[in-house]
C-alpha cells in the first residue's frame, strides 16, 4: 500500500501522537470508495440522552466489526454488522500501513456541513489504555479540532482532514486531547470517515 506517499507526517501536537498520511492510496478511486461505502452500508441515526434530552445524533453511523467486539454507546451495547468486504479490505490496507491489527470499525457519514462530532475522547476502558485508532477521511475535507484535556490554556489545535487521508491516533493522545468534527456554516459535501479500532474482548 501506499506507493503515493509511504512516510507519514509525524503532526507537531504535544502529548500527542499523530501520524497522517494526506494520500495513502486506498487502492481503489476515492470517489468511486465513497459512493460505494453510501450505498453499500447500512447507515443508521440513533439517538443521544444530554441532560435528560433526546436529540438525534447529526450524522449517521454504522458499527461493524468481528463477532463479540461490542461497542458501548449512550448506555446501549451495540452488536457489530459483520465486515463489509470492501471495508475488510480497508482493515488490511491500513493494517499494512500502519503496522496495528483491528476488529471492528465505526463508520461516521456526515451528510453536509450541519452534521458534525462533540468533543469526545476515544478512551472507552473495552478499548484499553493508550489506543491506536486509524482515521480514513473521504468525501469533503473537515477540520478536527483538538483540544487539551487538562491544560486549559493550551490552543485548539486545527488538523484539517483532506479526502483521502489517514490519520493515526496513537500513544496519549486519547488520555491528554479531545477531538471534535465542528458543524460549519458554509455549504459543504458529504464526507465518510471510518475509525477503526482494536476493542479488547470479554
Ligand atoms: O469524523 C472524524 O474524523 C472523527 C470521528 C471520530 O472522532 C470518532 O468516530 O470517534
Ligand atoms: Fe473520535
Amino acid at each position: 500500500m501506499a506507493a503515493a506517499s509511504p512516510v507519514p507526517l509525524a503532526i507537531p501536537l504535544p502529548g500527542a501522537d499523530l501520524l497522517y498520511w494526506p494520500d495513502p492510496d486506498p487502492g481503489e478511486d476515492e470517489q468511486r470508495l465513497f459512493a460505494r461505502l453510501r450505498d453499500g452500508i447500512g447507515w443508521r441515526q440513533e439517538s443521544i440522552t444530554l441532560f435528560g434530552k433526546t436529540h438525534l445524533q447529526p450524522r449517521l453511523i454504522c458499527w461493524m466489526g468481528d463477532p463479540g467486539c461490542r461497542y458501548r454507546y449512550s448506555g446501549t451495547l451495540w452488536d457489530p454488522q459483520p465486515w463489509h468486504p470492501l471495508v475488510a479490505a480497508l482493515r488490511d490496507r491500513i493494517e499494512a500501513l500502519s503496522g496495528a491489527r483491528f476488529n471492528s470499525v465505526l463508520l461516521n457519514l456526515y451528510r453536509d456541513g450541519r452534521d458534525g462530532m462533540g468533543f469526545h475522547a476515544d478512551d472507552e476502558p473495552e478499548l484499553g489504555p493508550r489506543p491506536v485508532i486509524a482515521s480514513l477521511s473521504l468525501g469533503a475535507e473537515r477540520v478536527m479540532h483538538f483540544r487539551h484535556r487538562h491544560d486549559r490554556g493550551a490552543p485548539t489545535f486545527r488538523l484539517p482532514l483532506a479526502g483521502g487521508s489517514l490519520l493515526l491516533m496513537r500513544g496519549d493522545t486519547q488520555a491528554n486531547w479531545k477531538h471534535a468534527i465542528p458543524k460549519r456554516g458554509r455549504p459543504t459535501g458529504p464526507r465518510i470517515n471510518l475509525t477503526f479500532r482494536r476493542i479488547r474482548q470479554a
